[in-house]
């Protein structure tokens, strides 16, 4: 089997006193999309510093696509897509233009490569980089991370400071590179924006990862409301003792409930009657997300 694309090993990193990673074990397979959340000053930019060998850790071990960062940087750098969390670009000349520079760099891109992704971000690769936007170096930032199709790409809080329509077609880039068979390591604070596009999700807090799962298993632990309405009233009794179901009201035909994990039970169960209409809202992954932290403090406190 390959080597996974991204592996720590017990990563240890301290600024002075300030803890940045307190001990990370990480695992990210060739060919997934991993979602790196957690809040600000989690340590998520710290690990993808030392992955990219901008910093170096105080112990542990680092693997990138087989490799060593601190020993092939050079190599390993054309391999990878990076959009840092303060992607700064200035300058006279135009998104082009340094595109470009910054394509040859990494061995050539195709100048139909550069401009299909300006295009799709509606980014004008004429104009100078002084004179652009913070949101439109943003795509700057997006563009040189995927125009030369690396295998795995690194994004540090890739979305913030895209409007919803661009983080859209972002989302579509990512799930198009995966399907290519690259790999995707893309940090963030915002659940939503991550469980759209990713296979998995790590979870890290204060240094070191407190939660791994898939986004399906997060999404059948997650909580929703839901409505269903029959063609006939039903007996709030019979939805009641339904496993994961709670907080049963019926008024007239229409039943609403709140509705923990899996929807089989209340589905099957709902089946035994004429079912007019049924809306379930997406679960709130945020929620969940925001528990894991609420739960590892509780036990800290309880320790
Ligand atoms: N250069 C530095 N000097 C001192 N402490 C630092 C430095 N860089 C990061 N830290 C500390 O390390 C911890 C992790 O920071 P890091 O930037 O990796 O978090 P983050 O999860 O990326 O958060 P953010 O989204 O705010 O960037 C924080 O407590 C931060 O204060």
């Amino acid at each position: 089997m390959a080597d996974p694309a991204i592996e720590t090993g017990d990563l240890v990193k301290t600024y002075g006193r300030n803890r940045g990673l307190t001990g990370l074990d990480l695992r990210v397979e060739r060919g997934e999309v991993y979602g790196f959340l957690g809040p600000n000053g989690a340590g998520k930019s710290t690990t993808i510093r030392l992955l990219l060998d901008l910093i170096r850790p105080t112990s542990g071990r680092i693997s990138v696509l087989g490799a060593d960062p601190r020993r092939d940087g050079v190599a390993l750098r054309r391999r990878i897509g990076y959009l840092a969390g303060d992607f700064v670009v200035d300058g006279r000349q135009s998104a082009r233009e340094l595109l470009t520079y910054l394509g040859n760099l990494r061995g050539g891109v195709p100048r139909a490569r550069i401009d299909e992704l300006a295009a799709r971000l509606d980014l004008d690769l004429g104009r100078r980089i002084r004179g652009l936007s913070k949101g439109n170096r943003q795509k700057v930032g997006v563009v040189q991370a995927f125009m030369h199709d690396p295998e795995l790409l690194i994004l540090d809080e890739p979305t913030s400071g895209l409007d919803p329509f661009l983080q859209q077609e972002f989302l579509s880039l990512v799930r198009e590179a995966r399907a290519d068979g690259r790999t995707v390591f893309m940090s963030s604070h915002v659940m939503s924006e991550v469980q759209q596009a990713a296979d998995r999700v790590g979870i890290i807090r204060e240094g070191r990862l407190v939660t791994v799962a898939r986004v399906e298993e997060l999404r059948e632990r997650a909580v929703r409301r839901v409505e269903v309405t029959f063609a006939e009233p039903v007996a709030e009794a019979e939805f009641a003792a339904l496993p994961g179901v709670s907080e049963v009201t019926v008024a007239g035909t229409t039943l609403r409930c709140r509705l923990d994990g899996r929807a089989d039970a209340l589905v099957k169960a709902a089946a035994g009657h004429t079912v007019i209409g049924l809306l379930s809202e997406e679960p709130d992954l945020e929620e969940l997300f925001f528990g894991y932290y609420s739960r590892e403090e509780s036990v800290r406190a309880a320790a």
